[in-house]
């Protein structure tokens, strides 16, 4: 059993998780939507995140960047997720078993506890 479907039978412990993944998302994602990262996102027209979790960084890009369409592809699961933005959507999948969607750019974050 992964570390993920373990995490997904205690549901407490997957809201801690997915609760520090989403701070962590937000402090980086004000440095990556300001003014010294706008270079980053020149020419890109479409965004996925992948393994994005609730899409706190997703949605951050998409608030800063209207015109980048953004995909979270992300494990099916009960979290709840950002929605309501219309440049936003979720794509559940298995990044080793199934063919991440296409985009100009891929981001693949992970948090300061794994690295
Ligand atoms: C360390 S968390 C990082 C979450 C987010 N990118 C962030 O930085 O806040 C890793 C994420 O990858 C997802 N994940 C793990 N294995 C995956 C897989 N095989 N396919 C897609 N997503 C996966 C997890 O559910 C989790 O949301």
């Amino acid at each position: 059993m992964s570390f993920w479907d373990a995490m997904a039978r205690e549901p407490s412990l997957m809201q801690t998780f997915y609760g520090a993944m989403s701070g962590d998302s937000k402090l980086v994602a004000r440095v990556l939507v300001s003014d010294c990262c706008k270079e980053l996102f020149r020419g890109v027209g479409s965004l996925v995140d992948v393994g994005g979790g609730t899409g706190t960084m997703a949605a951050a890009i998409a608030r800063a960047y209207p015109d980048i369409n953004c995909t979270v592809f992300e494990l099916p699961q009960d979290q709840e997720a950002i929605i309501g933005l219309p440049n936003l959507q979720f794509v559940g999948g298995n990044m080793f078993q199934e063919n991440i969607p296409h985009g100009d750019a891929l981001l693949l974050k992970v948090n300061s506890i794994n690295s």
